[in-house]
């Protein structure tokens, strides 16, 4: 069998880690969500304000372990659930247009990628992490949607949050992804694109999974 990677992009919330979690499992890749990377970044950086991006990357030490999903080590720290707060996802965009950021992890991505077999999510996989990648998939739904699942997910997770600020917050970060000077968020120009919006998580799985079996021929 070929050994492939898959690029999963999209804005926030379109449904790109619960994808790619799935899809991995059942292809028996190894699943990475690049978004957990940037945001384990940020919270070095709330508590380090002072320390210029170049510092603050070369000190950190970042694992991520494949167990049920992908939990985040940061220095030694499990940070898996705390990088979902409300003050890292209100940071995380700023902290990602960061070139010393990008560079760090991009590098980091691409020698996780090398030697194929896994299945990544994020908003410049496509186009600069892994442009060779060979199936991308760019991954799309109403904010409408996206955020009445943000407030789902973040009601599991205990965290306070209401409709209308998930609107705002999903469009701004949105925004600000898609206009940074970096490496931006869009659509590869090969990727293909999955509205998600009124499909079931079981149906958008199915769809990649059919892509995939074709390249794995
Ligand atoms: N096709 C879908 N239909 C309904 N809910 C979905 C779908 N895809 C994902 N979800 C839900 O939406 C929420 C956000 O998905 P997530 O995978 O975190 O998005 P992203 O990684 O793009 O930010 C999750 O709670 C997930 O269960
Ligand atoms: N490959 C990536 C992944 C995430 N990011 C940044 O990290 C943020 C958080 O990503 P995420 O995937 O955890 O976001 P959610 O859609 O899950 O809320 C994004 O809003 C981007 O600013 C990025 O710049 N490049």
């Amino acid at each position: 069998m070929n050994k492939i990677n898959i690029a999963i992009d999209g804005p926030a919330a379109a449904g790109k880690s619960t994808i790619a979690k799935r899809v991995a499992e059942a292809l028996r890749m190894v699943y990475v969500d690049t978004g957990a990377m940037y945001r384990a970044i940020t919270l070095a950086h709330l508590n380090n304000q002072e320390t210029s991006f170049k510092e603050l990357v070369g000190q950190l030490e970042l694992r991520l372990i494949n167990d049920d999903g992908q939990r985040v080590l940061l220095n030694g720290e499990d940070i898996t659930d705390r990088i979902r707060e409300n003050d890292i996802t209100e940071n995380v965009s700023f902290v990602a247009s960061q070139q010393e950021v990008r560079e760090f992890l991009v590098q980091l991505q691409q020698l996780m990628t090398r030697d194929k077999g896994v299945v990544m999510d994020g908003r410049d996989i496509g186009t600069t992490v892994i442009p060779d990648a060979e199936l991308k998939i760019y991954m799309i739904a109403s904010v409408e949607e996206r955020a009445n699942r943000r407030l789902l997910d973040n009601a599991a997770r205990g965290i306070v949050s209401t409709y209308d600020q998930l609107v705002a917050d999903i469009s701004e970060r949105d925004h600000l992804d898609m206009t940074r000077d970096i490496s931006p968020l869009s659509k590869a120009e090969d990727a293909i694109q999955i509205d998600t919006t009124g499909l079931t998580i079981d149906k958008v799985t199915e769809r990649i999974l059919a892509l995939a079996e074709e390249k794995l021929q």
